[in-house]
């Protein structure tokens, strides 16, 4: 059996895609309306147009999770940590797995560290990875890392979260994962920002290319393997995201490059995190200067053309 906590987009579809799989999965919403309503009409409106399987039991009873059977996070990075203290009692000393992606703002810390810090008896793991939950429910084939520093729980994890369409692949480097699933999402706005306005693929692809570069030193700086970050939770996702419509993260970017406003009530977890990776970058001593150009702009400071300016009149340097 799987628990999944949180019926967001991502959520939903990882849920849709492994109770099709076979599994038995639960499906756990806070809002006890919306699961009324989920259960009623079999779909869920943050995953327009995928029905939700009848196997699949869709609940606000969070007593419906209790035991030792791993349950997935999904929800947004900012909120990690107070959807854990509101369920500890359910949570703690078992596998969880948290979905998101992103660095908490108030400390700076990755998913698997909030996890950690809140519940040291629970095992925590992170599923991460290029996939849109579109792509996922109808069941279109992904690849995704799950990270867990505990070897035979990762084998598990791996098992147990595998679905026909969803191969997973194995690290014990949860920092790598979650750093790079955190910094595609900031490079990801500055990508969406450079086509908005104008400048081109090529700038994209500088931006890209520069961005893993910033990654890559973040990662290392937290003690990640450098390899981990050419892999799926790494470049797989930044490749991802800074190149698709699709992406949330990308589309923000565009907005701030076209000069348009963009809805506050889509998750957009690069703005957030942007904000906590410089604060972490700059006591670490960590060069990242795309992030603060991504930061400036988010902040209003700068506009396009100034923004650009900081970036081209960098000192030229080695590559
Ligand atoms: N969407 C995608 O394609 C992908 C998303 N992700 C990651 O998954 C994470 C979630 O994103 P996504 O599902 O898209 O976001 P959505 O905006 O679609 O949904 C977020 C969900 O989190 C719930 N939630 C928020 N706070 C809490 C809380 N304190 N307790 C319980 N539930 C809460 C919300 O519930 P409510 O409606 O009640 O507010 C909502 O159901 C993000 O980190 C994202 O980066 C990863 C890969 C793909
Ligand atoms: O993480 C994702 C793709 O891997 C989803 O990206 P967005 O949050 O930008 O939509």
């Amino acid at each position: 059996m799987t628990g999944v906590i949180g019926a967001g987009a991502f959520g939903t579809a990882l849920a849709v895609s492994l109770a099709l799989g076979g599994r038995k999965v639960v499906l756990w919403a806070r809002d006890a309306e919306a699961v009324a309503r989920m259960n009623d009409t079999r779909e869920n409106p943050r995953l327009p147009g995928v029905t939700l399987p009848e196997s699949l039991v869709v609940t606000d009873d969070i007593g419906s999770l209790s035991g030792d059977f791993p349950l997935l996070l999904a929800v947004p990075m900012q909120k990690l940590r107070d959807a854990i203290r509101a369920h500890a009692a359910v949570l703690d000393n078992r596998p969880l797995v948290a979905c998101c992606k992103g660095i908490e703002l108030s400390t700076g810390l990755g998913p698997s560290e909030v996890i950690a810090e809140e519940l040291p008896a629970a095992t925590p793991a992170l599923l991460t990875g290029p996939s849109f939950a579109a792509d996922i429910a109808r069941g279109l084939p992904t690849a995704l890392t799950l990270a867990c520093a505990h070897g035979p729980c990762a084998e598990e994890l791996q098992q147990a979260l595998s679905a026909p369409n969803l191969r997973l692949y194995r690290t014990e480097d949860v920092t790598g994962a979650e750093t790079g699933g955190a910094m595609k999402n900031v490079i990801a706005i500055a990508c969406g920002a450079a086509i908005g306005a104008g400048y081109g693929e090529s700038a994209r692809a500088a931006v890209m290319t520069r961005g893993y570069a910033e990654m890559v030193r973040l990662a290392v700086s937290r003690g990640a393997h450098e390899n981990t970050l050419a892999g799926l939770s790494g470049f797989g996702d930044l490749a991802l995201t800074c190149t698709s419509e699709q992406s949330r993260n990308y589309r923000f970017g565009r907005a701030i490059g076209e000069g348009q406003s963009f809805d506050p009530s889509v998750t957009v977890e690069g703005a957030a995190t942007a904000h906590a990776v410089q604060e972490a970058s700059r006591k670490r001593g960590v060069d990242m200067p795309i992030t603060e150009v991504v930061v400036a702009l988010i902040d209003g400071k700068v506009d396009m053309e100034t923004a650009l300016g900081m970036l081209l009149s960098r000192p030229l340097k080695e590559e």
